[in-house]
């Protein structure tokens, strides 16, 4: 699913922030990243996300090359993964259902194919009083929640999450946790970057650790 051999990743001409990276997440995997703030979590879901490129060493993502990808190939690759960004990204000029709605919209589905789905998400992570407002009236945690119900409405194949329980309490990012291990059972590889050692405790799944840009993978 991904494959990362002897990475590294520089901003501009500063220092080297992402040091000899190498793991594989095989298909159907569930593991989480952590780390010190500003080790490179971040960073390494922007490589995986196909945002940047590393400065040195290999990288594939559904077992393509990534130096091979052209740029006209990004938008269908990445509908295949689902990422839940740290700062949301919600569309400001959509309602929450109809941001949610997105991945399936612009795979080309029928609303009325969906519409059902896209309300019993809404419901799961407790946004159905929500699902005809706007972003900008929803509080931290709900955008989250909105965040993470357009990551994995289209059940993708690689999901990639960037600290996704951070504005939650511990009884949502309990339920949230579900939802990730329930999508990985269908099948999807996730990746949760993640301070939140309760989630990482509750999930009993492999932890791997950046520290200064180096990778530890524990069990
Ligand atoms: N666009 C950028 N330009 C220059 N440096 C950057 C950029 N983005 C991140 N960095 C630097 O790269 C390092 C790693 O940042 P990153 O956001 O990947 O860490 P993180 O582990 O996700 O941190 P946090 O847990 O606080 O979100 C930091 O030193 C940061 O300042």
């Amino acid at each position: 699913m991904v494959r990362l051999e002897n990475v590294g990743l520089r901003y501009g001409h500063g220092p080297e922030i992402l040091k000899d990276i190498s793991f594989v997440l095989a298909p159907g995997e569930f593991r989480f990243l952590t780390g010190p703030s500003g080790a490179g979590k971040t960073s390494l879901l922007r490589l995986l996300f196909l945002s940047m490129a590393p400065t040195r060493g290999f990288m594939s993502v559904f077992g393509q090359d990534t130096t091979q990808i052209g740029r006209s190939d990004l938008p269908l690759l990445r509908r295949r993964i689902g990422i839940v960004f740290q700062e949301f990204r919600l569309l400001d000029h959509l309602t929450t259902y109809e941001n949610v709605a997105l991945p399936l919209r612009v795979a080309g589905l029928a609303e009325e194919k969906y519409r059902a789905d896209v309300m019993e998400l809404l419901k799961w992570v407790g946004l159905a009083e929500q699902a005809r407002v706007m972003p900008q009236v929803l509080s931290g945690g709900e955008k989250q929640r909105a965040a993470i119900a357009r990551a994995v409405i289209a059940k993708p194949q690689l999901l990639l999450a960037d600290e996704p329980t951070g504005n939650v309490d511990p009884a949502l990012a309990k339920r949230l946790l579900r939802l990730f291990l329930e999508l990985n059972r269908l099948g999807t590889t996730v990746l949760i970057a993640t301070h939140d050692v309760q989630l990482i405790a509750q999930a009993k799944m492999p932890v791997m650790t950046l520290d200064q840009g180096q990778l530890r993978l524990a069990a």
